[in-house]
């Protein structure tokens, strides 16, 4: 049996090599960089990633390592991060302030290395994206408890950015104070929804008397509680982290199935990964007469294209439009069988984005 001196020269000897192998890789990776620059094509390529995950996990799977997807996911999108970021460096625009669960999405997918732009609307994302300021928007677009994010589907209708990924995040909250002993702690801040998802531990813990005070956001909340010992935060555990603040209790929220779907908002259009999804938005002249979205829909259901969601929105234009709906279907835009659907229909629908089905 090794000591634990030997196996630590193991690890430095196994680090060195990976360090070498990482560089090895970081000069592919330059060159790709530069293919891309001659040729105009898009640095952030989704697909590309989700085929590497697939590859590495089922061979760690055959090889029986201990590696499992999500563990390999974590090292290698950190990885894949770095080598955009060398490749050319990018901004990404977020909905924040930092510490927000927006923020925590975009550096899942982005890494920490990247260069991050927090704005205080989903509107100034769009905004950002479209005069060029950023390259990546990252906003919500649903919550399984509180819906669609009717902001986004709305700015989404009017603009020209695209989505070129999504992501599910389970939305964990956490406990946050500098207090040492619970009893010294007089005020909780947090958002008024992080106090309505978190009642039960709230009462659990006698703190149904204590001040709870509601401000615009978890991070905010954060904020506010690393300036006073005697107060806590409901909020993320990033938010937490970021200001410095210790977590006492973590994932203290009622019910722990909460996840939010985000989506990464671009300029250019992804390549067919085999495992995708599209996100339209359909505006039937004659809505108000019965069948019509039947008819629409009927033609999905004739090439085999299954829809995963589809919400009604009321038209703010002055158009005449009643309603448009918004839809998201497994496929990618490229594909006959979708094209053959969508030539039908050209003058009613707006390609919003096709992209790798997140998970
Ligand atoms: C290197 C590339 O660019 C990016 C980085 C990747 C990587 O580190 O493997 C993969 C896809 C792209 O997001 C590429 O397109 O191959």
């Amino acid at each position: 049996m090794k000591t634990l001196d030997d196996c630590r020269v193991a690890i430095d000897a196994i680090d060195n090599e990976i360090l070498e192998l990482l560089n090895k890789r970081m000069k592919v990776v330059e060159r790709v960089g530069e293919i891309k620059n001659d040729t105009g094509g898009a640095i952030y390529r989704p697909e590309r990633e989700k085929a590497i995950i697939e590859r590495l996990t089922t061979m760690s799977k055959e090889s029986g390592g201990v590696l499992n997807k999500s563990a390999i996911e974590a090292i290698y999108l950190e990885i894949f991060a770095v080598s955009r970021n060398l490749e050319l460096p990018e901004r990404i625009a977020y909905l924040g302030p930092e510490g927000s669960f927006t923020h925590q999405a975009a550096e899942s997918r982005f890494g920490a290395m990247s260069d991050y732009l927090s704005l205080n609307s989903i509107h100034s994302v769009f905004k950002t994206l479209e005069s060029k300021r950023a390259k990546f928007g990252v906003v919500p677009v649903e919550n399984s408890r509180d819906g669609i994010v009717g902001e986004t589907l709305d700015l989404l209708s009017k603009s020209s950015v695209k989505i070129v990924a999504e992501l599910y995040m389970p939305i964990h909250m956490s406990f946050a104070t500098k207090a040492k002993k619970l009893e010294d702690i007089k005020k909780i801040y947090s958002k008024d929804k992080g106090f309505g998802q978190c009642r039960e531990f709230l009462s659990e813990h006698g703190f149904v008397n204590i001040d709870q005070i509601p401000v615009e956001s978890t991070a905010k909340a954060a904020i506010l509680a690393a300036e006073d010992e005697n107060s806590a935060a409901i909020c993320s555990h990033i938010a937490a982290k970021l200001y410095g603040i210790p977590t006492m209790f973590e994932n203290i929220e009622d019910e722990h199935d909460s996840s939010t779907r985000f989506i990464i908002l671009s300029d250019f259009k992804n390549a067919i990964s085999g495992h995708d999804k599209t996100s339209i938005l359909v505006r039937l002249k004659d809505a108000v007469e019965a069948g019509s979205l039947v008819h629409f829909l009927q033609d999905f259901d004739d090439q085999k294209i299954n829809l995963s969601k589809i919400e009604s929105r009321p038209s703010k234009d002055k158009s005449g439009f009643g309603y448009w709906f918004y839809i998201d279907f497994y496929g990618h835009i490229d594909e006959a069988k979708i094209q053959k659907v969508l030539e039908k229909h050209t003058n009613e629908v707006t390609w919003l984005g096709s992209y790798v089905k997140g998970e």
